[in-house]
């Protein structure tokens, strides 16, 4: 068995300039070196699903937010506290609710 940080290597700020600022424009144009980013892990037991997971994923999240109008139950802004379980998780659950796009309407009801 063996465990990597990937947590800390994907904030280590001597790889990443300002890792902790959501900025996709870093993946622009982006050329992987090796190990420092790795959300599917690293080679014999890698995620079988990237490939999947890197054709589906964009068009799922781009649905989900063209054909719904989200919101928080509490309506608080989200809380990025994280606990250590035997994944990462939030402190706060994220609890939402979503409503169809009145221009969605007719083509989810
Ligand atoms: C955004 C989507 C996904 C992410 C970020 C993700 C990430 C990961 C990571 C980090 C691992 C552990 C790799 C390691 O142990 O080093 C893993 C394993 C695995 N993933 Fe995914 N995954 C995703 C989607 C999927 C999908 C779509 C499938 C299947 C259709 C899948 C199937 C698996 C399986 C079966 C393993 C276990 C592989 C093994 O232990 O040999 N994943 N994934």
């Amino acid at each position: 068995m063996r465990n990597v940080n990937a947590w800390a290597i994907h904030r280590d700020p001597t790889m990443w300039s300002d890792p902790t600022s959501f900025k996709p424009e870093r993946f622009e144009n982006w050329k992987s070196e090796a190990y420092t980013h790795m959300p599917f892990g690293m080679r014999r037991r890698a995620c079988p699903g990237e490939g999947l997971a890197q054709r589906v994923m964009a068009v799922t999240l781009g649905s989900f937010i063209q054909c719904f109008e989200w919101e928080k139950v509490d309506g608080k802004d989200i809380d990025m506290a994280e606990k250590m379980h035997t994944m990462m998780c939030r402190v706060e659950p994220i609890e939402a609710m979503c409503r169809v796009r009145p221009h969605m309407v007719d083509l989810l009801s």
